[in-house]
């Protein structure tokens, strides 16, 4: 099957449980929640996104016609080094949704380039097997299917989507991440007093937007 990516590129993770950390990003195109468009997000499933996820024409994008040619892009990527004493190679696969296209074969590809392989998703779609670490963002007025994980990333606040509807699902950690826009500093404060109160819950800032990195 081929893959079409918005953008590829090298940075630090900057949310949740693994932020700080060096990875590259491979942003699949296309998502089942929204189509991309301004003019559909007032209508669409998901109505908050800070992404753009349109098409296969950003930075290190583009159509690739197999599992091992994009693997090998993302490869192309990584400036961390490798071999003893190198931290592992991790890619961040994201979107858009990613699992609209993230398959075994990519998953295997990504593998025998040494990644280990995360993945951002909003956990309406099944997952495949094999991946290493699997952060879920639920969306409000959406069926949850992926309902165990390493990280649940919730954006905070969601009307429908309130954090106890989560807290007693399987995943090792549990993050409130402000909902970005005009209201962020308040959502921000609603998100500290909400993990001051229920301290299951930590506290996610997407730091690369204050870092102004990727
Ligand atoms: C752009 S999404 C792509 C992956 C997948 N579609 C998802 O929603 O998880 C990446 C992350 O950004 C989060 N996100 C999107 N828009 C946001 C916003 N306005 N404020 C805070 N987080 C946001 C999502 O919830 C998700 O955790
Ligand atoms: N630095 C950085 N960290 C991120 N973590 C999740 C992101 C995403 O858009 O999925 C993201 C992103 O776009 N950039
Ligand atoms: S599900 Fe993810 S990529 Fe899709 S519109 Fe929502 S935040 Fe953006
Ligand atoms: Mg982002």
């Amino acid at each position: 099957m081929s893959y079409s990516v918005k953008e590829i590129f090298y940075t630090l993770q900057g949310e949740g449980a693994q932020s700080g950390r060096a990875a590259v990003f491979c942003r699949f195109a296309g998502c089942n929640l929204w189509s991309g468009r301004e003019a559909d997000r007032a209508s669409a499933q998901c109505r908050f996104c800070d992404t753009d996820f349109v098409g296969t024409d950003g930075a290190g994008g583009g159509r690739f016609a197999s599992a091992q040619a994009l693997a090998q892009a993302v490869r192309s990527h990584w400036r961390g080094g490798s071999g003893a004493g190198a931290g592992r190679p991790l890619v961040v696969c994201t979107g858009g949704e990613p699992l609209l296209q993230l398959d075994a074969a990519l998953i295997e590809a990504l593998h025998n380039e040494g990644f280990e392989i995360a993945l951002e998703t909003n956990g309406t779609l099944d997952l495949p097997a094999g991946l290493d670490w699997v952060c879920v963002s639920p969306k409000a007025g959406t069926e949850l299917r992926v309902r165990r994980g390493d990280e649940l990333k919730l954006v905070y606040p969601q009307p429908g989507a309130e954090p106890e509807r989560f807290a007693a699902l399987d995943f090792a950690h549990f993050f409130l991440q402000p909902l970005d826009g005009p209201q962020r500093a308040q959502h921000t404060q609603q998100a500290i007093d909400y993990c001051m109160a229920q301290p299951q819950w930590r506290l996610s800032l997407q730091t690369h937007k204050w870092l102004g990195i990727p």
